[in-house]
């Protein structure tokens, strides 16, 4: 606890600016989450902060953590005389991860006292109210501008509406050791992706790296098979196989590309397909869906044929090669539901319940598969809400696929290696602006390239390529 607090008074200091005379309110529950405030107040107080405590449960406030504010010259206050209409920091230590369903009246008025003020309001380990395994919020939440948190990424932190409370995410490491890292829901690091993405080597031809099928786009939307064939070409460069009626299109902008604007059947062998984005739902569509879901190789069901295929979900169960669903909220009601607040729960039950994977799209992406492991991504930038970056998506998604189906890399890891890459090539692409679709589709060599020179757990790059 006390490193932990240490840590939070550290942040503390460095985003206040000072400590002298900086007037400190900390929001105190009843459990140890409380304790860090107090004991992170008193390190404060220590250094010239004026700071005061409510308690929300006097009784049962951290004794530790009690003594050494009062030791260190804090004051109590009463909940109604709280001082949030002046304070230049608050602290909510007011419930962490030990929190259960939404704030009590209380709490909430003091959250909402806060947020009214003009203090910064930093938030100890998880913004009151946040559920720490789903991220969902029932009722009122601390709308944290800042969070220090210890050890670990809660995925609370990170997915839904938990992911809007909390603000710019510090973490603190108290030396929890890696039990806590095995926990059931999972985030990769960049060096995770890498590992998991395997460079050509002198031994590799083209066919060797996974070749892969993009049935994507039409007439109509000949855009979308451009980016999906883009997508793949830029990540898996081996071969890419396209497949439909925006063959022209696709043909002008990637010579790279072999190019039919025959049937799934007519392209060739392929090890994974992506179908659907842009493709329509008339029938012509939904035969050519039903062909590529016929095959025993992974296939990525996107947009529109996500559309299709809640009329006939079987077509999904029948399967016995890897299938990775990538629905968006408004795709997923189609098929499996209301997606409602706890967003790893909704793709863990269709996961299940449809025996694949499932990559719900989002502004904290996360990726399930039947068997329960799930994976939060970490990765992205609101700039990603344009139109075509998810066709960018299931490209990359799709030949990654294909270069499992060699590496044996389970489809649930290569979904959320996917969302980690195509988030991280929005944060590239973002950095200096609005970002279209096709700069991703520009920058995804580069955002590999970084990838495999981020830090490994040993602080050398992760993964060094291309392998001699
Ligand atoms: N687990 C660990 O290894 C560490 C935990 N630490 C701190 O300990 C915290 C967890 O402490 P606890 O397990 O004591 O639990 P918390 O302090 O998170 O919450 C428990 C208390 O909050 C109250 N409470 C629960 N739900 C509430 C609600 N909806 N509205 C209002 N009050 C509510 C309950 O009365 C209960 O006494 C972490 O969040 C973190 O701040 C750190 O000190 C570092 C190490
Ligand atoms: N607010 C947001 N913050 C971060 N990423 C987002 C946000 N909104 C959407 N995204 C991401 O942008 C992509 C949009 O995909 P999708 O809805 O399929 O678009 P389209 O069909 O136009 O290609 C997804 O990867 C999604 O996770
Ligand atoms: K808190």
């Amino acid at each position: 606890m006390q490193r932990a607090a240490t840590g939070l008074a550290t942040h503390c200091l460095a985003l206040a600016g000072r400590a002298h005379g900086l007037r400190v309110t900390l929001l105190v529950g009843a459990g140890d989450n409380g304790g860090d405030a107090l004991l992170a107040g008193a390190l404060l107080a220590r250094r010239g902060a004026r700071v005061t405590a409510v308690l929300l449960a006097p009784d049962r406030a951290h004794p530790g953590g009690l003594a050494a504010l009062r030791g260190a010259g804090g004051r109590l206050a009463d909940l109604a005389d709280a001082g949030l209409d002046r304070a230049d920091l608050v602290l909510d230590g007011i419930v962490g991860i030990g929190g259960r369903g939404g704030l009590r009246p209380a709490a909430a008025e003091l959250a909402r006292a806060a947020a009214a003020g003009p203090g910064l309001l930093v938030a100890v380990d998880l913004p009151s109210g946040v559920d720490a395994d789903t991220g969902a919020v029932d009722g009122e939440a601390f709308a944290a501008q800042h969070t220090v948190t210890f050890g670990t990424r809660t995925p609370g932190l990170v997915v839904g509406a938990g992911r809007r409370h909390t603000g710019r995410l510090h973490l603190v490491d108290i030396g929890l050791g890696p039990h806590l890292a095995a926990a059931a829901t999972r985030q990769l690091t960049d060096a995770d992706a890498a590992d998991r993405i395997e460079a050509p080597s002198a031994a590799s031809d083209k066919y060797t790296q996974g070749v892969v099928g993009i049935v994507a786009g039409s007439a109509t939307y000949p855009g979308a098979g451009v980016l999906c064939t883009g997508a793949a070409l830029h990540t898996r460069p081996g071969l890419v196989r396209y497949a439909g009626t925006a063959a022209d299109g696709v043909r002008a902008a990637w010579p790279e590309a072999i190019v039919t604007a025959g049937r799934p059947g007519d392209a060739g062998r392929v090890q994974s397909w992506v179908v659907g984005p842009g493709v329509g739902t008339d029938d012509e569509a939904r035969s050519v869906l039903a062909e590529v879901l016929d095959t025993d190789l992974p296939v990525v069901v996107d947009a529109d044929a996500l559309t299709m295929l809640a009329d006939d979900p079987d077509l999904v169960r029948a399967r016995t090669a890897p299938t990775v669903l990538t629905p968006h909220d408004r795709e997923f009601a189609r098929i499996a539901g209301d997606v409602g607040p706890d967003r790893l729960a909704a793709a863990r039950r269709a996961a299940a319940d449809l025996g694949c994977t499932v990559l719900l799209k989002g502004s904290a992406t996360v990726v399930a598969d039947a068997d329960g492991s799930a994976f939060v991504n970490g990765t992205g930038t609101p700039y990603l809400a344009t139109a075509g970056t998810g066709d960018v998506l299931a490209g990359v998604l799709g030949a990654l696929l294909a270069s499992a189906a060699v590496t044996g890399l389970p489809a649930v890891e290569a979904a959320a290696v996917a969302a980690h890459v195509h988030g991280r090539a929005g944060e590239l692409a973002a950095a200096r602006g609005p970002l279209l679709a096709g700069d991703l589709v520009r920058l995804l060599p580069e955002t590999l390239h970084r990838l495999r020179e981020a830090p490994g757990p040993h602080g050398v790059p992760a993964a060094r390529g291309p392998a001699q």
